[in-house]
């Protein structure tokens, strides 16, 4: 599912944004960079507005936003639909008792972590994060909401790279996403 193939009028004012530096952080890797998005205060509202009209009404409980860049996107939609917002951080930095899941990604290896006690058992959380590569790191939030027993109702992003297949490591869990990127 994506905003873009529903052909929502806003979708392009975001694209035009997102700036593509290649070779960073490492050499092959074509980095899209979102920070122009943020620029542009209109382009920026919509994109959270999209997500918002998508969720509103669906019931959800809590969106999980994945550090950093889920952290942008994830309060602004948790407050809006009247969700708890909970963080998934890297590795020590949060200072009550976690739980963790390793993961690799299109640079390097990495690891999530989420509060014990802040999802319940039963409650329906969204995913939010910036962009979905290989799939690895939206798949170890799943894997953490799963395991207190969270359902997920869907995960979403503002970009896909579909040439990484990140979807197919989602265990046919839906993905929403307003952009692609080649
Ligand atoms: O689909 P994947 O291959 O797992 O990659 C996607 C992840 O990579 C980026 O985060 P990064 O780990 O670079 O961290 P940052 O948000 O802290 O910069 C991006 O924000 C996603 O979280
Ligand atoms: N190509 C890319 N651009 C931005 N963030 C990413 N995270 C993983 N791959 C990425």
């Amino acid at each position: 599912m994506s905003a873009y193939k529903d052909k929502d009028p806003r979708i392009n004012g975001i694209k035009t944004t997102i700036r593509v530096v290649p070779d960073f952080p490492k050499p092959g890797i074509m980095f899209q960079d979102i920070t122009p998005l943020f620029l542009e205060p209109k382009a920026f509202k919509d994109s959270v507005d999209i997500f918002i009209e998508r969720y509103q009404g669906k019931n959800i409980s809590v969106v999980a936003g994945i550090e950093a860049r889920g952290f942008i996107f994830g309060p602004s939609i948790a407050l809006a639909i009247g969700a708890k917002f909970v963080p998934l951080r890297k590795p020590k930095k949060l200072p009550g008792e976690v739980i963790s899941e390793e993961y690799i990604l299109e640079y390097g290896r990495d690891c999530l972590e989420m509060h014990v006690g802040a999802v319940e058992p039963g409650e329906r959380a969204l995913v939010v994060d910036d962009l979905i590569a290989t799939g690895g790191t939206l798949c170890a939030a799943m894997n953490l909401l799963e395991r207190v027993g969270a359902e997920v109702v869907e995960c979403a992003c503002v970009i896909e790279l579909p040439d990484l297949k990140g979807r197919e490591r989602l265990n046919g869990k839906p993905l929403y996403v307003l952009v692609e990127a080649h």
